[in-house]
């Protein structure tokens, strides 16, 4: 292939196995002859990355970026599904530019996912894989906005972080100079665990096996749980100032973004010693350095800093009563397999369209729920493409009603991907934005489209999922003005029928369509020879019906035809049906 340009461009190559041959005809004008598997990017140094120009090239593989190094088990996954791109210490510039040539992106706690790099990937972006717990370095915000499902692999390092802790502990209560320092011995010692999560309830269970006395603090944790294994949860003060060693085990966010800072190690038991294996920025580490230099922690044992790997000249890392390694509560060979197995699935079950069970940005719908669902999946979105095309006038779609017609009992029914996929359906046709079940809450929210959702209870058997549903848009004018029901609102409403999407009402009318290709509406005065003369001007225009359906209101009154179409009539032939003098209104939908 030759790529020839008009300015100067710098060749960047961004999958790793890609072969380059490059012939510069002149300085100004270069052209390039080059082999490769999948898609290619060039740009200019004379402009910023967003100059950069993506050719991709026709390969049926999704491509999978894997920016830090993954256990050989998960590689092995990703490559028998996609093409898969091990490149691992990119600057953030490259990362961007190597983003939009990519399908998924793997990575651990080293690489920031910013919100940069969602831009930069043009919408191709579709999974970030986090090969640990901690999302702190991916823009979860970012990654919604840009309908990017982000995933953790959240359970497979559990043990090998709760393991470091522990190590940490025990190591920080002996010091190198036997003549200077003595260590302190942990047995009947309280230890505070804050945050009792997957990592802090296994620290917990292994320090009362120490001998440790364990209480804990996390506002969200069970009780019960906490009892089970011999653990008080206390107030956040009360930790504090009862406390011989502190364990910290909350993830970053805002609210614990430097939770312990001058205020709080103020209320600390003078001599406190502290460990943290769960994120650097959970402690003002300048306040840490006060309360070290002032005996209020008399030591303390970090394996994550803000920073990483941290300021050389750092003085709180150069502090002798410091003991640091550098982030490595995962790095065990069983955590590292386990973690890279684990997000490997996640994200190739992602990339074919699975929802995943450890989506941090979308609704977990189990896969039963989401084979039930299915046939509604395309219903819904359907009714609310057809519904939007339905709206005329200047007023705008603000707000719009889901009903939901079922025999089962509300908790049994989970319409969150429903709802998802009627707001896809309303805005796709509408717009350039791509809608999934990540970002469709919020691009809708983004519009200022308001979705409400109604369920009637219907009796009898629960057998199918759903009897039917109705999508209604309120104060809008109608392009149809058959759609517009009683109620003054568009309303459609459509039932899955052999497991096909059906439209069963249009407004008041009662019709009976499946919902494939395109559909004809029109309302005519109900009289003989109306379908014939209708079919005839489409058969002149070779178009093929594929169904007909007549819904009246009664004999020789109102009466709604709908028509489906494989082929997209011309204007003539639409002109030719809207002449017929029977037929009050007509309108075309796309499907
Ligand atoms: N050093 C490492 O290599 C390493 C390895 C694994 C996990 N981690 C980190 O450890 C932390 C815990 O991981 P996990 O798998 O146990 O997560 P988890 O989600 O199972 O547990 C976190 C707990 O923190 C609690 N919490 C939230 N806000 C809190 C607050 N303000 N005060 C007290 N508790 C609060 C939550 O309720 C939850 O129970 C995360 O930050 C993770 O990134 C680090
Ligand atoms: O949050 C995590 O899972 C841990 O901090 C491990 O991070 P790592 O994968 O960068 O070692």
């Amino acid at each position: 292939m030759a790529v020839t340009t008009s300015f100067h461009l710098n060749f960047t190559n961004p999958l790793n196995n890609i072969t380059t041959t490059t012939t510069p005809l002149s300085s100004s004008f270069l052209s390039w002859k080059i082999s490769l598997p999948s898609s290619f990017t060039f740009s200019s140094p004379h402009r910023k990355p967003k100059s950069f120009i993506t050719v991709s090239l026709m390969n049926s593989k999704p491509t999978i970026l894997v920016a830090e190094k993954l256990g050989e088990a998960g590689i092995d996954l990703l490559k028998s599904f996609a093409n898969v791109d091990c490149s691992y210490n990119l600057s953030p510039e490259e990362l961007c530019t190597k983003i939009s040539l990519c399908d998924a992106l793997i990575v651990r706690s080293g690489t920031k996912v910013t919100r940069e790099v969602f831009e930069f990937s043009g919408g191709r972006l579709k999974v970030v894989g986090r090969a640990g717990v901690g999302i702190d370095n991916v823009d979860v915000s970012a990654a919604t906005e840009h309908g990017c499902l982000v995933i953790n692999a959240p359970t497979a390092n559990t043990i090998a972080a709760a393991e470091h802790g522990i190590a940490l502990l025990t190591a920080m209560s002996r010091k190198w100079q036997r003549n200077k320092y003595v260590g302190v011995s942990l047995v009947g010692k309280t230890l505070a665990v804050m945050g009792f999560g997957k990592v802090g309830s296994e620290v917990a269970r292994r320090a009362k096996g120490l001998g440790m006395h364990v209480i804990a603090h996390d506002p969200y944790a069970s009780a019960d749980r906490a009892q089970a294994i011999g653990v008080e949860l206390v107030t956040f003060d009360e930790a504090l100032s009862s406390a011989d060693f502190i364990s910290m085990h909350m993830p970053l966010t805002p609210a614990t973004s430097q939770m312990f800072n001058d205020d709080t190690f103020s209320k600390m038991k003078k001599g406190v010693r502290i460990v943290n294996v769960a994120r650097g920025g959970v402690i003002d580490e300048e306040a840490l350095l006060r309360a070290l230099d002032s005996g209020i922690v008399a030591q303390a044992a970090l394996d994550v800093f803000i920073e990483e790997p941290p300021p050389n000249d750092s003085k709180l890392v150069q502090h002798e009563s410091l003991t640091l390694t550098p982030h490595l509560g995962a790095s065990t060979t069983e955590a590292q397999e386990g973690v890279a197995v684990e997000i490997a699935e996640a994200v190739v079950g992602a990339l074919k369209g699975e929802l995943a069970a450890t989506a941090v940005n979308a609704p977990m719908v189990p896969a039963e729920v989401l084979s039930a669902l299915a046939p509604y999946v395309a219903l819904t979105e359907k009714l609310g493409r057809l519904a939007v095309q339905l709206v005329a006038g200047s007023s705008g779609v603000k707000s719009v009603k889901v009903t939901y017609a079922s025999a089962r009992a509300p908790d049994d029914l989970d319409t969150r991907l429903l709802r998802a996929t009627v707001t896809k359906g309303l805005i796709e046709p509408i717009s350039s934005v791509f809608v999934n079940l990540v970002n469709a809450d919020f691009i809708a929210k983004q519009r200022g489209l308001k979705i409400t959702e109604e369920l009637i209870l219907l009796d009898g058997s629960p057998e199918n999922p759903l009897e039917f549903i109705q999508v209604h848009i309120a104060n809008v004018e109608s392009k149809f003005a058959s759609a517009i029901a009683d109620s003054g609102d568009i309303k459609i409403d459509g039932r899955v029928k052999d497991g096909k999407p059906y439209l069963t009402k249009v407004g008041s009318f009662p019709v009976d369509v499946s919902l494939e290709g395109s559909l004809i509406l029109c309302r005519q005065v109900d009289q003989p020879g109306i379908i014939g003369k209708v079919g005839r001007i489409l058969a002149e225009e070779n178009v093929n019906v594929s169904f007909m359906s007549v819904g009246r209101t009664a004999p020789g009154k109102q009466a709604v035809m709908t028509i489906g179409v494989d082929e997209e009539p011309s204007g003539v032939a639409l002109k030719k049906i809207g002449g017929i003098p029977a037929i009050e209104e007509f309108v075309l939908l796309k499907l």
